[in-house]
């Protein structure tokens, strides 16, 4: 949807805070997403992922900051200006009542419309073609409010799609997602930064991150605890220390990336039967003939 990449410096976030009353729940953080690359935010519950996405986005003033994209300042930008190169896709947007869905993902269109100016043709074919890449044509008439958590996630992604921003902004954009529908989702994350887009997303599902995202930055109480390479990030210590879970770190067979597995944190289930009398065997495949 972007154009073909432009060189550029993408996001660039430094020394970002925000207190909520006396308590820092961003301190001082440091981003950095190229253009064209898919950065992940990872960290446990209320570690500042959505804060920080809002600081960026605008929505709310971060206290101490440099945030710059492609080199312009981002604080000082205006609000239309910065709605024209930001995109934010929240967990729990905001969406006008009984709003038929093609009508939502218009919303996205406004930062490029004048005042009286109304749709154009391009603005319609945007839209048809963001509700398309977020599978989310084949509702496009029905109402929002009458949609599923998972195919409202998909609008809300049709949504920033349709603002053609150079950088995107995702809080947990898998949430509510079937397993086809993530992997779709990353996958055209990913295909979005082959174009030049900047991508920011707050996820959860470590092996996710790892197998969609150039980088990652896991923050733990407000602060970076370790940002880089997932391969290089995502060890057991780092996983023991900022989530308190013991993970061992595999490799997928064909990609390379890691898989993270995690072990129980209860009574592990009974082993089915047939996997005990014969542990060689992957469970549901058939019994060796006798
Ligand atoms: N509206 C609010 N008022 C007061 N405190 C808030 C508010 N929103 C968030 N916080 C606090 O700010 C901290 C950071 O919250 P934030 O939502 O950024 O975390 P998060 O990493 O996105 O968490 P999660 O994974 O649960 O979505 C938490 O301690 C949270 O309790």
């Amino acid at each position: 949807m972007n154009g073909p990449a432009k060189p550029g410096a993408g996001l660039e976030a430094s020394r970002v805070s925000f207190a909520r009353g006396d308590r820092l729940v961003v301190d001082g953080v440091d981003v950095t997403v190229p253009r064209g690359a898919v950065a992940a935010l990872l960290g446990p519950n209320g570690a500042g992922k959505s804060t920080f996405l809002h600081l960026v986005a605008g929505v709310v003033p971060p206290e101490v900051a440099a945030l710059t994209l492609d080199g312009d300042d981002l604080v000082g930008l205006r609000r239309r200006e910065r709605a024209r190169r930001i995109a934010l896709v929240e967990q729990d947007a905001q969406v006008p009542d009984a709003l038929r869905v093609d009508h939502v993902v218009g919303l996205g269109r406004i930062p490029h419309q004048s005042a009286w100016g109304g749709d154009s043709a391009r603005d319609r074919d945007v839209v048809a073609r963001a509700l398309a890449a977020a599978e989310a044509d084949r509702f496009a008439a029905r109402r929002y409010d009458e949609l599923s958590g998972g195919e409202r996630q998909r609008v809300n992604l049709a949504r920033a799609l349709a603002q053609e921003p150079e950088l995107l902004l995702l809080d947990e954009p898998t949430n509510h997602l079937d397993i086809r529908a993530q992997l779709a989702t990353l996958g055209l994350l990913r295909r979005l930064a082959a174009d030049g887009l900047s991508v920011l997303a707050a996820l959860h599902d470590l092996s996710l991150a790892a197998a969609y995202a150039d980088h990652v930055v896991v923050l733990a109480d407000g602060r970076v605890a370790a940002a880089g390479d997932p391969v290089d990030v995502l060890t057991p210590p780092l996983i023991r220390a900022v989530w308190g879970v013991e993970a061992t770190v595999l490799r997928h067979p064909s990609t390379g990336r890691p898989l993270i597995a995690f072990a129980p944190a209860g009574p592990a289930p009974d082993a089915p039967t047939d996997a005990a009398a014969d542990p060689g065997r992957p469970v549901g495949s058939a019994p060796a003939p006798a």
